[in-house]
């Protein structure tokens, strides 16, 4: 063969990078990636080689078979590498691309933002997501640095940059045990600000103590001592925090405020495949890469036993579509619990992310989803208006036409 990376498979091969690891100037109380640096205790500085980062795009290109190619920067926060890091990395990929599109996306908790990062993002064509979590009481709670420092206004700041140097950016906020409270202060804080695309994700995680000084737990470990996190979110709140948002949208916003999970319910009632991995039917699509080369099945599944290999002996393809991650990405839909299985909802909940299945059905059997309650309200909730704008879109007409049809009905 030719080339020793070309996929004979259909889907794009989709690994996120950590250039700095798990390393932050924040210490955000609920994080579930800090702890990741104890997964490496021999290394003293958690940051990608040149060499490490040319293999990554080098192969991470060769090995796509779509013409468009999506690079996503993940940490940790990412703006503790320089912009010369960046610029580097721009430079490969022009070097690798040989007539692909590229796309870069960057997720940052905002504080370093600057004019020159800014200008750096305008000029390369950079998607930004933001990290955070509603109006200052809400963010301020749990995302802080290590000597208890706010970051609120810092971000807020990092956030009027972007918008001054026309930077495209969207907000990425977690729901926690606080903030669920108030769903419509949070919802009309992002309208505030003027963004137009809100992605939020409940935080739901178990601690226990692990020999290498981690707390976090997957899912496998079953055991009576763990504890669920003070700041994960009730799963009947999430539920009620949702269809209070839904039902605001619904006054004026639709079509005009985008909802990352409101539109992935409405891609799932039409069939098509939805934004949020979360309710997809199946995972294993979005590998990460940390900064030595090793290759995990997901953001959220680092754990030794989820490891995939790493790029200096593996391929990126041998380890995405290797036996292991396939079985990872279809144990989603497998494993589910009959109570899923004959659920009217499944079609649109997929049973939600594997690492909140620690809950037993009301038959005893496992892997239920601990958000199953609130999901089930929101899906119920909402199939009438789904219904609807299904109808719409089959018809070609807008699904904005919901907003009039609840207004007639007074509901
Ligand atoms: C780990 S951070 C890394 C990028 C960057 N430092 C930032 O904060 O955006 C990525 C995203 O995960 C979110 N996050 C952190 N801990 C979480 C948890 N336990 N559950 C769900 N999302 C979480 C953060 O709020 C952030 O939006
Ligand atoms: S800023 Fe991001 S990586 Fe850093 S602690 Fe907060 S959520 Fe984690
Ligand atoms: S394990 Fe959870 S976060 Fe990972 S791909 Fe599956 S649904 Fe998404
Ligand atoms: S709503 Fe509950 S029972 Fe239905 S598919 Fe989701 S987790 Fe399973």
């Amino acid at each position: 063969m030719d080339n020793p990376y070309i996929s004979p498979f259909a889907k794009p091969v989709y690994v996120m990078l950590k250039p700095v690891g798990s390393v932050c100037n924040l210490a955000c109380k609920y994080c579930y990636y800090l702890e990741k640096g104890k997964l490496y205790p021999e290394v003293k500085n958690h940051i990608m080689t040149d060499q490490l980062l040319e293999k990554f795009i080098q192969e991470y290109l060769e090995c796509q078979t779509m013409q468009q190619v999506l690079f996503t920067w993940h940490g940790g926060e990412t703006l503790m590498r320089p912009i010369s890091f960046y610029k580097k990395a721009l430079e490969l990929q022009r070097k690798y691309a040989h007539g692909r599109q590229i796309d870069n996306c960057i997720q940052t908790n905002g504080t370093l933002l600057n004019d020159e990062w800014c200008r750096f993002f305008k000029e390369n064509n950079f998607l930004v997501g933001v990290s955070i979590d509603g109006p200052q009481e809400f963010h301020d709670e749990y995302r802080r640095n290590r000597q208890g420092l706010p970051s609120f206004y810092k971000v807020m700041k990092g956030i009027e940059l972007l918008k001054k140097h026309g930077v495209e950016y969207n907000a990425m906020a977690v729901v926690n045990d606080y903030n669920v409270d108030y769903p419509l202060e949070f919802y009309n804080f992002f309208k505030e600000i003027d963004c137009r695309y809100i992605q939020f994700a409940p935080i739901v995680e178990r601690l226990s103590q692990h020999a290498d000084g981690t707390q976090l737990t997957s899912p496998e470990q079953q055991d009576a001592n763990i504890k669920l996190a003070s700041f994960s979110v009730d799963s009947g709140k999430w539920g009620n925090f949702l269809c209070t948002i839904f039902d605001e949208w619904l006054k004026e916003d639709v079509g005009k405020y985008y909802i990352q999970l409101f539109d992935s319910t409405l891609a799932n009632w039409i069939g098509e495949q939805p934004g949020i991995c979360t309710l997809a039917k199946n995972c294993g699509h979005a590998g990460v890469m940390e900064f030595n080369g090793d290759v995990y099945a997901c953001d959220h599944f680092v754990f030794p036993e989820y490891k995939l290999g790493n790029i200096q002996t593996q391929t990126l393809t041998e380890m995405m579509y290797s036996q292991r991650q396939l079985k990872f990405g279809t144990d989603k839909h497998d494993k589910l619990p009959l109570q899923c299985k004959e659920c009217e909802y499944l079609f649109a909940c997929n049973g939600e992310c594997p690492k909140n299945r620690f809950m037993h059905t009301t038959s005893g059997e496992p892997g239920l989803n601990y958000l199953c309650k609130g999901y089930k309200k929101f899906f119920h909730h909402v199939a009438p208006y789904m219904d609807f704008m299904k109808k719409e879109l089959l018809a070609q007409r807008p699904p904005a036409n919901v907003m009039k049809w609840a207004k007639e009905r007074n509901i």
